[in-house]
């Protein structure tokens, strides 16, 4: 993905600190899976990448719930600098928000960091709400809900069962859905929701 990556010189700089920062991070606190650690680029920053270009550039608040390893919170941090988008991170685990703050010290870029459980953050009357390996699309819907504003867009980054949570979501909640397929894995996709409602 590097070469298609549409973006300037300076933001790939800023991406590829970011790389070496979770690279060296990693063995201490676990920022991603052993099996995806010999390929952060690959497996998490594109991927990353893929969910902030599905949201159009017209948004001014960015939370990302369970940021972890700043996946895509500190690369969405990163590709919106400059840029009128200010971008929160909710991160229960103290030790990441630790390491996320340090990632956005080192890269240069500016968000903030709360280290707090989800469901205990104020409403953050978000205008786009991403998650990525983080709980069931059901689970997600609530937190959306609760945090995006009225016309606002869910972001979230699924694998190949995807449908079948789609499905198992549509008992509680009434929400409009595009399913853009993930140009990394072919089952997956990036679930973009609006119109969020409880049944
Ligand atoms: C599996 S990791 C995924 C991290 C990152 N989004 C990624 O794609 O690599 C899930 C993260 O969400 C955090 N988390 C889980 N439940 C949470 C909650 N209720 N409130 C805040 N953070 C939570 C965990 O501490 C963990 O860092």
């Amino acid at each position: 993905m590097t070469a298609d990556l549409d973006v300037s010189r300076e933001t790939m700089d800023r991406l590829r600190a970011f790389e070496q920062i979770v690279k060296k991070w990693t063995p201490k606190i676990n920022l991603v899976s052993r099996d995806s650690a010999y390929d952060i680029w690959g497996r998490h920053i594109a991927d990353s990448v893929q969910l902030f270009e599905a949201v159009s550039p017209d948004r001014h608040t960015w939370v990302d719930l369970g940021s972890g390893g700043g996946f895509p919170g500190v690369v969405v941090a990163i590709l919106a600098h400059g840029s009128d988008t200010e971008v929160t991170m909710v991160e229960s685990d103290g030790r990441k928000c630790a390491f996320l703050r340090a990632a956005l010290r080192e890269t240069g870029v500016d968000a903030t960091v709360l280290n707090q459980r989800i469901e205990q953050v104020e409403p953050q009357n978000a205008d786009v709400v991403s998650a990525r390996a983080l709980a069931d699309l059901t689970t997600l819907l609530g937190y959306a809900e609760r945090h995006l504003t009225q016309g606002g867009t869910a972001v979230f980054a699924k694998g190949a069962m995807w449908p079948q949570e789609v499905e198992a979501a549509r008992s509680q909640w009434n929400f409009d859905l595009e399913a853009v397929k993930s140009k990394l894995v072919p089952e997956a996709a990036i679930l973009k929701i609006s119109g969020v409602s409880r049944v």
